[in-house]
């Protein structure tokens, strides 16, 4: 009726007068009307203004009401229609409310005019002007046709004239506009070219990010860590990978540590070897008997024969030769006298005549015939000299065969690559260690919890053989974590953060490690259930080779990628994320050919209902003795809800259920009997 009960215009008038704007430039409202919904108003207004001004708003009247008239007032009066503008208002909408559904805009140019119809409510005409105020200067220019001319004479467009000059992408551009492309970095000094790609203009308008990223939206909205609640994005910046990318995304950013020399003992398993190893010498390194009895040669046949020496497994100086008709009493991995060929067992033998005193042997019968080579370990014949025992690229493991192998020829310190030091950081006020000197059971005050977290990574990290330094936790304030990281990230080559990732105001992780650490952010949601905050960054931090040193200055600069981590705070999310992301980086890291855990199909023994997102269902798995087919069963382990941690008590395997069925394949749930993939995280379990 009035502009006393117009919020719209006003807020709209507000968005273009706020100070930085986004855009970097100066708009003018030079015009407002107020009409009813009619459409013979609606186009006098619009026509009357066309040529005018740069850019016409109507807002109001694009539902389905019978009043609504707004779009096809505009429609007729466009000679080029803007359907792409139109798709970013929508598709920014239906992220914010299925209501986006109902809204019917029109976006067109007329004369040199760009015309945009809005929601009539002052929030839907914000946030849908949001969604492409970016590109309504480039979009004016082209419109109005002073795009290539460049020399632009209207007050407003002076700015719009300043940024296609200088072709620079402000430091406010919303992030959004990238997820597209996931490689894109978006780290401190990067700089990140972008064609346009508008038909019909002389040459792409090239945009540079040389400010350190932000994520920021043209309402004001920022991940500026100074930025205040007020202006936190209410949908996340970040596109939702799917796991798989995710993976590869960490795959592609990982690198194998450094060839190191270690020596052969418990230390060593776990690692990979470097290089092909070689023996020095031969096992056995003489002819030794498979058995305790006695070396005959083996063409002397039955019969009874002096026993003219014996060989005990010791060192010795030599043995006579055997002479033909004679025998040598021998022990288990004794030497055999040269001239023997082979060893009969003492159970294939009769004593037949002792030395007076009755102590010694003097003559043996051999009961049964012996072929050559019987019960005889030849020189070389377990190991050759010179021939390669294991492999570059094998692991020395925990079942100690190789340790075996390589001290069974003297080998005593291999090539192998670097394992990753892998730091562990809690964060959160609400944060206090589990055993607390102060907080006895039952002692915790209003709204604390005990860090499981930590203990649980570091323990988890130690068990599959990385060394895990215990970082502490941090509080949720800026300034304290960003310090925190930087002191300790020189320490480490992985850091796991945990908490902080989400759409708290107190979740910083994100912003720090782009804005105070002037890292890279490679994702920042995964789709997955737990886990979906899960956030993967890598960081350049100055080496330690490089940083200190008396004469490091001189040196130039070295520096690090170290690989970060910032798993959510929920403690099942926090650990299915490690054994899906970390582990893989970390075996990876040490050489792992195949660095993601086994996947194994199993038979699931109950109904596993599916959720929206991909879940990871915590599971124990194993066999039942009595099932004849021999399968492997998949039981849950119970409530799967992120924060409870025994979720993952018992639990050896992730059980990996697909996304909900969508629209064509109604499927709810794994039934029972069914099968379905598994990780492998523990040892595999005899259910019954
Ligand atoms: N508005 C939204 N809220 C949340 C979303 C979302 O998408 N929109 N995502 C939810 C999901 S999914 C997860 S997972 C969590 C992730 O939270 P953060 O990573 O930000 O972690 P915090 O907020 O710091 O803590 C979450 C939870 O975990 C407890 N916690 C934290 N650290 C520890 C520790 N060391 N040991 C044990 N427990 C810990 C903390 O007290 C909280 O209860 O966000 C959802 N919210
Ligand atoms: O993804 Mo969150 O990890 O469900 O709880
Ligand atoms: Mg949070």
């Amino acid at each position: 009726k009035d502009a006393s009960t117009d919020a719209t215009t006003a807020i709209l008038e507000r968005y273009f007068a706020e100070e930085v704007h986004p855009t970097n430039c100066q708009w003018k409202v030079t015009k407002r009307a107020i009409v009813s919904d009619d459409v013979e108003q609606i186009r006098h207004t619009v026509k009357e203004w066309t040529s005018k001004v740069e850019l016409i708003l109507v807002s109001g009247g694009t539902g389905f009401a019978e009043s609504d008239v707004t779009p096809e007032a505009i429609e007729p009066l466009l000679t080029k229609k803007a359907s792409g503008l139109t798709h970013a208002m929508l598709s920014s909408s239906l992220q914010i409310t299925p209501f986006g559904m109902m809204a019917r805009p029109i976006c067109g140019v007329r004369s040199k005019s760009l015309i945009i119809t809005l929601p009539g409510s002052p929030r839907g005409a914000k946030e849908n002007l949001a969604a492409i105020v970016n590109q309504l200067p480039h979009a004016c220019l082209q419109a109005s046709g002073k795009q290539t001319s460049r020399k632009l004479h209207s007050v407003g467009l002076k700015a719009l004239e300043k940024e296609a000059a200088t072709a620079t992408e402000g430091p406010t551009s919303p992030r959004r506009e990238h997820s597209h492309s996931h490689s894109h970095s978006h780290g401190h000094h990067h700089h990140h070219s972008h064609d346009h790609g508008h038909g019909g203009h002389s040459g792409p308008v090239r945009v540079k990010r040389t400010e350190p990223a932000t994520t920021s939206t043209p309402t004001g909205i920022s991940n500026k860590l100074s930025a205040p609640i007020t202006a936190r994005a209410r949908s996340s910046p970040y596109p939702m990978l799917p796991v798989s990318q995710a993976q590869s995304l960490i795959s592609q950013h990982t690198t194998r540590g450094q060839i190191i020399s270690l020596p052969v003992n418990a230390k060593l398993i776990g690692h990979i070897l470097a290089a092909d190893i070689t023996a020095p010498e031969a096992v056995p390194s003489f002819r030794a008997s498979i058995v305790d009895g006695y070396a005959v040669i083996a063409s002397d046949g039955p019969g009874t024969y002096p026993v003219v020496s014996i060989s005990h497994a010791a060192p010795s100086e030599g043995l006579r030769k055997l002479q033909k008709g004679q025998i040598s009493r021998v022990t288990t991995g004794a030497p055999i006298p040269d001239g023997a060929t082979a060893v009969i067992m003492v159970e294939d033998t009769e004593l037949y005549k002792v030395t007076e005193d009755g102590k010694e042997e003097l003559e043996v019968k051999i009961l049964g015939e012996a072929t050559a080579g019987q019960n005889i370990r030849e020189v070389g014949s377990d190991v050759a000299k010179g021939s390669v025992i294991l492999r570059k690229g094998v692991e020395v493991t925990a079942s100690g065969g190789e340790i075996g192998v390589l001290a069974s020829v003297g080998v005593t310190q291999v090539a192998v690559y670097k394992k990753p030091v892998v730091g562990v950081l809690s964060t959160g006020d609400e944060v206090v260690d589990f055993d607390d000197k102060k907080r006895g059971p039952g002692e915790l005050k209003m709204g604390e919890i005990r860090d499981s977290n930590r203990p649980a990574l570091l323990s988890v990290i130690e068990s599959w053989g990385y060394e895990a330094v215990d970082l502490g936790v941090v509080k949720d304030k800026a300034g304290d974590l960003a310090a925190t990281l930087k002191a300790l990230l020189p320490e480490v080559d992985v850091l796991i953060t945990t908490g902080g990732v989400s759409m708290g105001e107190l979740d910083l992780l994100k912003p720090t490690l782009e804005q105070s650490l002037h890292g890279t952010i490679h994702f920042g949601r995964v789709e997955m259930k737990p886990g979906k905050p899960t956030t993967f960054a890598t960081v350049p931090v100055p080496s330690e080779a490089a940083s200190g040193g008396f004469f490091s200055s001189s040196k130039p600069k070295e520096e690090k990628k170290v690989l970060a981590f910032a798993l959510p705070g929920n403690p099942a999310s926090a650990l299915v994320t490690f054994h899906l992301f970390v582990l893989p980086s970390l075996r990876q890291f040490s050489g792992h050919a195949q660095p993601h855990l086994p996947r194994i199909r199993v038979t699931v023994d109950q109904d596993f209902p599916l959720d929206p997102r991909p879940e990871y269902h915590r599971v124990v798995i194993g066999y039942k003795s009595n099932d004849p087919q021999g399968r492997l069963w998949a039981v849950s382990t119970g409530g799967q809800r992120s924060s409870r941690v025994a979720s993952l008590g018992g639990a050896n395997g992730l059980l990996c259920l697909p996304a909900i069925g969508k629209v064509g394949d109604k499927k709810v749930k794994v039934p029972r009997g069914d099968t379905c993939e598994a990780l492998v995280i523990g040892r595999l379990v005899q259910l019954d």
